[in-house]
């Protein structure tokens, strides 16, 4: 069998943050990866006016989305979807879940039909009553095997070395060990688990969870609240899990990173929470916050609460979570956000 050839799809800043980590890697295990080079999809813009595909090639930075973070030099930014794919084999899908549904109406029938993907985005697909994990999106659309990687990663935290872990839900266990090879450091620990549903549902569910706890600083109720937001949250993200996936491993939520980890980190400094916080005390939209606040990057949990909000209510189970209502209600609805934590 051939090296695995590796292309990233999405290059904001955790897609910035990772291409850096399987940059490095392809290298150290050249065994089994073409270290030659590593195409990162660029979705084009001008930054500080040049073409940020030119500043990623020739500054090896992603000036935008990760500054100051160099970024191996066979990381090679590209701006055509079909040309960073063509001859890959190992797929890494890491963009805001709002941009999948296009990326993949373009690789329909256009990726190696002996390629494997993992997906590093946190969102779920809800049509209805009916909801999938994008890994099953993924592997559906493309007809390729895809696993999912969820843990506490802030991109930046991870980018500088600083020590994480996080967890990847396998497909089989031989794609699980190939993908810990591709993203594994010395400070970047990798566990796997035959989770794929659970991992990737944790990674989605938490970003609801994470606006709550910013409208909880906003609102300045201290600690305690703030606890108890991540404690009936992190039981609404299982009792979800339980309810609509059945196979879930109860492990995913309490003992790996894509679990109660993910919710601590951020719930304490992730962007949702930093966002949600500011919608509290700006007396600004959402819209307007992500624009000021975030440069360029953009916030899942909001649209994640909606999400699942249609999904509850076409299954009529909107009363069993209490949590996600309230986050959807505050954040589409105009439901003042004193009113979140009244009934929980
Ligand atoms: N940033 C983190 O700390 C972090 C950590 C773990 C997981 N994640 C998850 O990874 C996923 C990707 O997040 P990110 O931080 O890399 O992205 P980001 O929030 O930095 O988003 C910016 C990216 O979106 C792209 N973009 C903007 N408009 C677009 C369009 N119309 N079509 C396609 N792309 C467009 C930009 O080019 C840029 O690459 C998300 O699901 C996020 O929840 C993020
Ligand atoms: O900054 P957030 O809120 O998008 O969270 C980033 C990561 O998902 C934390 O693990």
């Amino acid at each position: 069998m051939g090296k695995e050839k590796v292309a990233i799809i999405g290059s904001g800043n955790w897609g910035s943050a990772i291409a850096k980590l399987a940059g490095n890697n392809v290298k150290k295990h050249n065994d089994v990866f073409d270290d030659s080079k590593v195409p990162i999809w660029v979705f084009e813009e001008e930054y500080e006016g040049r073409k940020l595909t030119e500043i990623i090639n020739t500054d090896h930075e992603n000036k935008k989305y990760l500054p100051d973070v160099k970024l191996p030099e066979n990381v090679v930014a590209i701006p055509d979807l079909l040309e960073t794919v063509k001859d890959a084999t190992a797929l890494v899908f890491v963009m805001p879940h709002q941009f999948l549904g296009k990326c993949l109406d373009q690789l329909e029938g256009k990726v190696n039909k002996d390629a494997k993907a993992i997906t590093l985005i946190k969102g779920v697909g809800v049509d209805g009553a009916d909801i999938h994990v994008f890994a099953d999106v993924i592997q559906d659309r493309l007809g390729v095997s895809c696993s999912a990687l969820s843990g506490a990663n802030i991109a930046n935290e991870v980018a500088t070395d600083r020590f994480s872990e996080t967890t990847i839900g396998y497909r089989t266990e031989e794609e699980g060990k190939m993908w810990q090879k591709l993203f594994q450091t010395a400070n970047f620990k990798v566990q796997l688990i035959d989770d794929v549903a659970g991992v990737s549902l944790c990674g989605a569910l938490k970003n609801i969870v994470a606006v709550a706890a910013g409208f909880i600083d906003g609102l300045e109720y201290g600690n305690n609240s703030k606890a108890a937001i991540m404690r009936i949250g992190l039981l609404e993200m299982k009792h979800f899990c339980q309810e609509f996936f059945k196979d879930v491993k109860e492990e995913s939520f309490l003992q790996e990173s894509a679990g109660v980890a993910d919710v601590i980190t951020s719930c304490l400094g992730g962007r949702n929470t930093r966002v949600a916080k500011a919608f509290v005390t700006g007396n600004k939209s959402f819209d307007e916050l992500e624009k000021e606040m975030l440069n360029g990057q953009k916030l899942q949990g909001i649209h994640t609460a909606k999400d699942v909000h249609v999904f509850l209510k076409a299954r009529d189970r909107l009363g069993a979570y209490p949590l996600f209502d309230k986050v959807y209600h505050i954040s589409w609805e105009g439901l003042p956000v004193a009113k979140l934590t009244e009934g929980l």
